[in-house]
């Protein structure tokens, strides 16, 4: 962060909390806006990343940036989404907490793709081990398979999450990913049979039909035009520019492979989104009774072939009704309407079901084969707040879900940030903000709130419609500060009643929010707080309006006031010590006193200015990241002198090691040469014995003195090697010949020895092998003595 202060003027600050006019709106929209003309997406408030959709590639996620962003402190790197992953990652392996980065922001503010780029920064931690890169590929297939079954094309972002997804990453000790675990929230299954104009179905029904070979095509009996299935064709939107479906449908092929799908898993996966397709297709006019019948019986005989079931069966169900009565069932027909509301709530639910089981499945391919404690990081990535303006069972959830994260940011960082000052007794400025629990309590209250009265008004006897529910909440919640009553029409078919079981449904989604949080809670969190600068998906458009809106809803200057009054960074005192005490050396290297004296003497020792920490207590407190990082620092720079000391003291240790080896190979060799030798010596010896005796025999015969000044007796004379031959030939082979006469002696001698060369040379040269002749360094002796042979007398 420090590294770009110097830029501010020209492109803003990188942290919100260096802003002079901090409490002013404006001021923190136009540092987001300066930021967002230079291509800089991203600004931090203390640790919260906040991010503005740029519609655009901006080669922010290259394999470089990567790189850039990893093994280096949060502070010392502009703000980026891999810094706040890089930040969360190393503090759960360095303190084996588990952590979660929840990514928050309205439909179309950039919350899918960022979770992406998590994945793809946590996944890349790994070594390139092969079975780490399959743990990789597999938590990365995940998203194009999940987003084919999960997101569609709505009016606000064409490539929307229409279900929630909790994504918990496992790692080793070592800190390389072994796993992963999904949760999934609230499906938008009446996406499967409506869709709002200028929208469309899930992708996958699209990518199946423009991607899918002529053979399976034909096999499923699907024709490759969209607008041939009713339930593609409502939104009137079957293709969008910016989605290839034919290319995903191939992404989705080799995610499935790549998961390890079977064959028959993947082919039944394609015979349920047929068959939907096909379901989609039944319709139904009233017969003379005014009773249900089957328009044309194809879309039946096909959808039964593929989900396995007799065409009877399937017309029955989808035209009748059967109830269990106290024991007795009961079957009673169904006029079109009710037929048209069967056939659309078992697409739905077949729909839901393969999603489920997807998950499930996925869930399995990612289980870690790795026994032995594993740490987590979470990646939430929730369906983004849409405006209440469809009114839809489904919407209200996903706005309930949002405020619940709200409440998750309220409660554990502002309220706990407060909260925490005055239990570790730290004198501070107490900030007001908003807490939305009012808004949580009125839709989730036992008995007085939306979802139970919903309930209840479910469970009642006779119709329950909209208009019914409205009337009931009106007398309810009329006096709520936050409750706006709407105008309905008196339809009995209308979203809320059409939940045969709301009850559940809302009741459900109500309980699995509440895991959710009890998960969130359990961790250490990160934020990536994305934010939409249009309504037009236009990218180098910011607008400040909507801009505006979304800051307050989000909660930022609140939080932005919040750590700006406290302190950017607090550690428990046995924590800081852990990774701090070999920065000083009354701590380092051994410290038995307690925590927050150890960590005293670190603070006074790199010399701390008096306001700029608190000592808590529990916790020390440091006001501004800049202290931090010096901190951090002065770790790095001792990190590498204990580094070099380490190395030195490893090199030291296997440098002895390898001499010692070293010198008992030498002694072993040592001793097996002065063996061979002497053995060599001793055969020269006995044969030099016999040599000389014949010779000298043989020249006293004939009497042929050879002239002791002769050159080349004079140059063999002078041969280093014959003299020591000849040294070392037992004196008495001659002596006892020619004890008066030197001169014929040595000649004598030279020429016995000049034949032994010769024959020595030959020997070795035949006997030795060359690696051998290398090792005993006789190789070159050899060598010499064979030129040598010509010069023989
Ligand atoms: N960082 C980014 N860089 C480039 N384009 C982006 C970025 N973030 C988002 N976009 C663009 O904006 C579109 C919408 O983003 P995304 O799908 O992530 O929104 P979302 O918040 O997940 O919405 P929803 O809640 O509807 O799922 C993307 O399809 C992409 O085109």
């Amino acid at each position: 962060m420090e590294s770009v202060l110097e830029d501010r003027a020209r492109i803003g600050v990188p942290d919100a909390i260096l802003l002079e006019d901090y409490l002013n709106e404006s001021v923190f929209i136009d540092n987001l806006k300066k930021r967002y003309q230079q291509n800089i997406i991203y600004t931090y408030i203390g640790q919260v990343v906040i991010s503005v959709n740029p519609y655009t590639d901006l080669g922010l996620y290259t394999e470089d940036c990567l790189e850039k962003y990893r093994n280096v402190n949060f502070y010392e790197v502009p703000p980026h989404v891999f810094a706040i992953t890089e930040n969360a990652y190393r503090s759960m392996v360095a303190e084996t907490t588990d952590h979660c980065i929840l990514i928050s922001g309205e439909s179309g503010a950039g919350k899918t793709e960022a979770s992406k780029q998590v994945l793809r920064f946590l996944a890349a931690t790994s070594l390139h081990r092969r079975e780490m890169d399959r743990v990789r590929d597999r938590l990365l297939q995940s998203n194009p398979l999940l987003e084919a079954f999960g997101n569609a094309k709505t009016n606000r972002n064409d490539n929307s999450s229409r279900f929630g997804k909790y994504m918990d990453i496992e790692f080793n000790f070592k800190g390389d990913p072994v796993g992963g675990h999904i949760l999934n929230y609230l499906l938008e299954k009446s996406r499967v049979v409506h869709q709002e104009e200028g929208e469309r179905n899930f992708h996958i029904f699209y990518q199946l039909l423009a991607g899918a070979p002529d053979e399976l095509l034909e096999k499923l009996h699907l024709q490759r035009d969209a607008n041939n299935y009713f339930y593609l064709k409502q939104g009137e939107s079957c293709t969008v520019d910016s989605v290839n479906d034919r290319a995903d449908f191939e992404a989705v092929d080799h995610a499935l492979d790549i998961l390890s799908f079977t064959t028959e898993e993947q082919e039944a996966i394609w015979d349920v989104v047929g068959a939907i397709l096909h379901l989609g297709n039944v319709a139904f006019k009233a017969d003379d009774d005014g009773l249900a019948r089957v328009k044309d019986e194809t879309p039946i005989v096909n959808c039964s072939k593929l989900i396995g079931c007799d065409k009877d069966v399937l017309r029955k169900a989808l035209t009748h009704r059967t109830i269990e009565a106290r024991g007795d069932i009961v079957t009673s027909p169904l006029n079109p309407e009710q037929a048209v509301y069967a056939r659309d709530a078992l697409a739905k639910s077949v729909y839901e079901r393969v999603f489920n089981w997807l998950v499930v499945r996925l869930n399995h391919s990612l289980e870690s084969p790795e026994s032995g404690r594993k740490t987590l990081l979470g990646i939430l990535d929730i369906y983004g707040f849409e405006i209440f303006d469809k009114n839809g069972f489904e919407q209200f959830c996903i706005n309930y879900c949002n405020e619940k994260l709200q409440q998750v940011f309220i409660e554990l960082t502002l309220r706990s940030e407060q909260e925490e000052y005055y239990r570790e007794g730290i004198e501070w400025e107490k900030v007001q903000y908003f807490d939305n629990k009012i808004i949580c309590d009125l839709v989730e209250e036992k008995h007085k709130g939306i979802i139970s009265l919903l309930d209840e008004e479910c469970l009642r006897p006779g119709d329950a419609t909209d208009l019914t529910f409205l009337n009931k909440m009106n007398s309810h919640l009329a006096t709520h500060n936050h409750y706006f009553s709407y105008e309905t029409s008196d339809n009995s078919k209308d979203e809320f009643s059409q939940k045969k079981r709301p009850v559940t449904a809302a009741t459900q989604f109500k309980n699995s929010l509440a895991g959710l949080m009890t998960i969130l809670m359990s961790k250490e969190p990160s934020y990536i707080r994305c934010i939409k600068p249009n309504d037009d998906k236009r990218s180098y458009y910011f607008d400040e309006e909507r801009v505006s809106h979304q800051v307050k809803y989000l909660g930022l200057m609140e939080n932005l006031r919040v750590r700006r009054a406290g302190f950017a960074y607090r550690r428990a005192y046995e924590i800081f010590l852990g990774r701090y005490k070999s920065v000083c050396p009354a701590t380092w290297p051994k410290y038995n006193g307690p925590a927050k004296d150890g960590v005293m003497a670190i603070v006074q020792h790199l010399g701390y200015h008096p306001d700029d920490y608190r000592m808590g207590e529990t916790k020390l407190f440091i006001r501004l990241p800049k202290t931090l990082f010096l901190t951090e620092d002065a770790f790095q720079k001792r990190k590498q002198e204990l580094a070099t000391m380490i190395q030195a003291k490893w090199k030291a240790f296997v440098c002895q090691r390898k001499y010692k080896k070293m010198k008992a190979a030498a002694t072993v060799l040592a001793k097996h040469w002065r063996r061979v030798l002497a053995q060599r010596l001793r055969v020269r010896r006995k044969w030099a014995v016999g040599v000389v005796r014949a010779f000298v025999k043989g020249f006293i015969t004939r009497n042929d003195p050879v002239n002791p000044t002769n050159a080349r007796f004079q140059q063999l004379v002078k041969c280093e090697f014959l003299l020591r031959l000849a040294k070392s030939l037992p004196k008495s082979v001659l002596d006892t010949r020619w004890p008066d006469s030197p001169a014929p002696c040595a000649n004598a001698s030279a020429v016995l020895h000049s034949m032994h060369r010769t024959y020595l040379a030959r020997k070795y040269v035949k006997a030795l092998q060359p690696e051998k002749r290398a090792m005993f360094e006789e190789k070159v002796l050899a060598e010499q003595l064979f030129k040598g042979e010509g010069q023989l007398p």
